[in-house]
């Protein structure tokens, strides 16, 4: 069975991963990496410290000495695992439980959310745009939240509604995540303009009145060569800041760190906080936009919630000009509409912030 013809616009015809990880298929030549990209994982003599640094966000943007913490670690690895943000740890698992009920649903009625009958947004896998692209083990399900008013409430899973731990919908846990998070965003964002000694509203200024946040809940299901096959491609992301809720067991999030790849470890109430391609171009390259990809495990299965944020795409973004002298002059251009310039640039094999390199 050729791998490409099991995708048609995102909707898997034949088998989906999920289904071949449990036949105990083993995984199609599409989806082996072939440049040797899986070598080196092995992290974890590294202190974990010194890898992913933990910033207490209650302590935010008044302490100078968190501040400092938060610059150090957007300046150097671009992420950190983000304490105090306000969510409680029974409501964090609320969420989780959320994604895991969704992709526990039988086929047919997940396939009632796919992506195929709804542009870019629902259940599926990502789409093969090139005969190049190496496939991902992984399906998601990708939601627009904001702006509310573009939100497609008919994808926003109606079954399960009840859980066992609380009698909130899954649609309402989502409407409360989605509300936290954009506090905390704005919260962050104050933080990281205090953090470079800039006006407020410097990075948060170039969003526009409807900047965009979307979901993508990220299904990893068990896979027989995680030698050969990753859950997701080294990429980096497209938004300003991604928030990630990693599985509350399963490792499998890699960041490259100093020319190795460092492993996110489990910490079950944090959130993971890693800075997107349009921070690094706003803040001209002060905070980086960390290269990441996800392992696959041969036992487990893993799941993830990640929530991008990034300013409406007609607005035009570009560097901040106070960030901008002699010393360090102008890194990129400005652009607008980044995301979706990203999405084809980096499935053509290009490397998307290399793209908007500014040339005096
Ligand atoms: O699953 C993860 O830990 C990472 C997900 C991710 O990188 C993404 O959705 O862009
Ligand atoms: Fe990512």
């Amino acid at each position: 069975m050729a791998g490409k013809s099991l995708f048609f616009d995102g909707v898997p015809l034949a088998k989906s991963v999920q289904e071949m990880s449990v036949n105990g298929d083993e995984p199609p030549p599409e989806f082996h990496v072939k440049d040797g990209s899986l070598g080196g994982t092995d992290s974890s003599h590294l202190p974990l410290s010194v890898s992913v640094p933990i910033i207490d966000l209650s302590l935010l943007p008044s302490s100078e000495k968190e501040l400092q913490k938060l610059r150090f670690a957007l300046e150097s690895g671009g992420c950190f695992q983000a304490i105090g943000h306000g969510m409680s740890s029974s409501f964090i698992d609320k969420v989780r439980g959320v994604a895991k009920q969704f992709f526990g649903l039988p086929r047919e009625e997940k396939l009632k959310y796919s992506r195929a009958a709804n542009g870019a947004e629902g259940y599926g896998h990502d789409r093969v745009v090139s005969e190049k692209q190496v496939l991902d083990w992984h399906s998601r399900l990708f939601l627009r939240v904001f702006p509310e008013k573009q939100r497609k409430l008919n994808l926003w899973p109606e079954k399960p509604d009840n859980f066992s731990y609380g009698l909130s919908s899954c649609r309402e846990v989502l409407h409360e995540y989605y509300t936290k998070l954009k506090q905390m965003m704005d919260l962050l964002f104050k933080a990281m303009e205090k953090s470079l000694d800039l006006q407020e509203n410097s990075f948060l200024g170039q969003f526009g009145d409807n900047p965009v946040m979307h979901v993508r809940f990220n299904f990893y299901p068990p896979c027989s060569k995680p030698d050969k096959v990753l859950g997701l491609k080294p990429h980096s992301d497209r938004s300003s800041v991604t928030v990630l809720l990693q599985d509350e067991e399963v490792e499998g999030l890699q960041i490259l760190k100093d020319e190795r790849w460092v492993t996110v470890p489990v910490i079950p109430h944090a959130l993971v906080i890693n800075i997107g391609d349009q921070m690094q171009i706003m803040s001209n390259g002060r905070f980086k936009s960390p290269l990441h990809r996800v392992a696959t495990n041969k036992a487990k299965l893993r799941i993830s919630v990640a929530t991008l944020y990034e300013p409406e795409p007609e607005k035009e973004i570009g560097p901040v000009e106070a960030l901008i002298d002699d010393k360090k002059p102008r890194l990129y251009r400005n652009v607008t509409n980044y995301a979706s310039l990203n999405y084809e640039w980096y499935q053509k094999g290009k490397v998307p912030l290399e793209e908007v390199k500014f040339h005096a």
